[in-house]
């Protein structure tokens, strides 16, 4: 069996966390399968983050465009690599960039494609991919074919890996795209608060009405030692910051508690907050959808609730 591939992403910082997180699940399958690791990574700015990943090999692939992402530059050079590695399994983190180039990949290299995964499963050597389709409203679960298969992996699946190791190195160099020239890379407003790393979210939805209601959410968060984060019209309306938004065109969270306040649980919502341990939601419609999910629930209004509930918390 060839070894599984994990296709890194170089964020701000370093390799991001969403590609740690396809490191660890990798080397579980891997030792499940009695095979080995392969990272690639693309151009020199986080070199020594790719030096001391704790995988068995890591090919970094530099020159020409690498430095940054170049769909054109990326998907020839990962081609080659992946020609020469042969993955069995190949590991992309479900991203921007990461969808693109693994339909690019696949293309490419005529192999399946399984996008928006959330887990991978193996039972006698064999591998299952558990995949979310229509936005998250079903699960499919796709059998690996014997020939491999690409899996792209939504953030937040798994926990990053963060172990240190000394894998073998391979240089690879790559060529300058002919096609398309990356003039600029233009990067999403910086936020404070990562509410992806919270453990208690207080998220509201249009049903906080207007901006002058949000200090009720912050005050609640604040009592429960949590954050605020909203739904997609409260980003839209310019009353929250865009990372502060939870769904499919937002952030995946899977905090402790996720308290959906005047949120309706639409699909693309539900999307990035299913996996949250518990889930309460305060919404006046009992017939909105996301007291389907919801742990607990109540009709109460926002409105009142959230000012009583922060007043009980602090003592009041
Ligand atoms: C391609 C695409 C991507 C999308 N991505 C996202 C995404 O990432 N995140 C996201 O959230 N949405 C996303 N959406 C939008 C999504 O479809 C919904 O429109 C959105 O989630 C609805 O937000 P909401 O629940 O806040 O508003 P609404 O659906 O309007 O619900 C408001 C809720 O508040 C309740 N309510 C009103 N007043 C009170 C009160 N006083 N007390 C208690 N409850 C009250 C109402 O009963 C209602 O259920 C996307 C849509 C598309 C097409």
């Amino acid at each position: 069996m060839g070894p599984i591939l994990i296709v890194l992403e170089n964020g701000a910082a370093g390799v991001t966390e969403a590609t740690k997180e396809c490191v660890n699940k990798a080397k579980s399958l891997a030792a499940q399968l009695g095979t080995t690791t392969v990272a690639v990574g693309f151009g020199k700015q986080h070199v020594s983050d790719l030096r001391r990943l704790a995988v068995t090999k890591v090919v970094i692939a530099s020159g020409g465009t690498m430095d940054l992402y170049n769909p054109d530059a990326y998907e020839k050079v990962l081609a080659e690599i992946f020609g020469n590695v042969k993955p069995y399994l190949t590991l992309i983190a479900n991203t921007t960039m990461g969808l693109d180039l693994g339909a690019g990949l696949a293309g490419r290299t005529q192999t399946p494609l399984i996008a928006y995964g959330i887990d991978i499963e193996e039972q006698d050597g064999r591998l299952t991919a558990i995949s979310q389709v229509f936005a998250g409203k079903l699960l499919a679960r796709v059998p690996i074919p014997e020939d491999g298969a690409i899996v792209t992996v939504i953030p937040g699946s798994w926990p990053a890996d963060n172990e240190a190791g000394d894998p073998e190195i391979e240089e690879w160099t790559a060529q300058d795209s002919e096609a398309m020239r990356v003039l600029r890379v233009v990067e999403p407003e910086q936020s404070d608060i990562d509410i992806t790393k919270a453990d208690i979210l207080v998220s509201v939805g249009r049903g906080i009405e207007g901006p002058d209601n949000l200090p009720l959410a912050e005050d609640l968060a604040e009592a429960l030692g949590g954050v605020v984060s909203c739904s997609r019209p409260v980003v839209d309306a310019g009353w929250l910051p865009k990372a502060r938004q939870v769904g499919k065109s937002g952030q995946t969270v899977k905090p402790k508690l996720y308290l959906a306040c005047g949120i309706s649980g639409a699909p693309e919502h539900l999307q990035g907050m299913r996996d949250a341990d518990l889930i309460i939601a305060i919404n006046t419609d009992e017939s909105a959808s996301i007291m389907d999910i919801a742990h607990f629930g109540t009709t109460a209004d926002m409105l009142e609730l959230m000012p009583a509930l922060a007043e009980r918390l602090k003592g009041g």
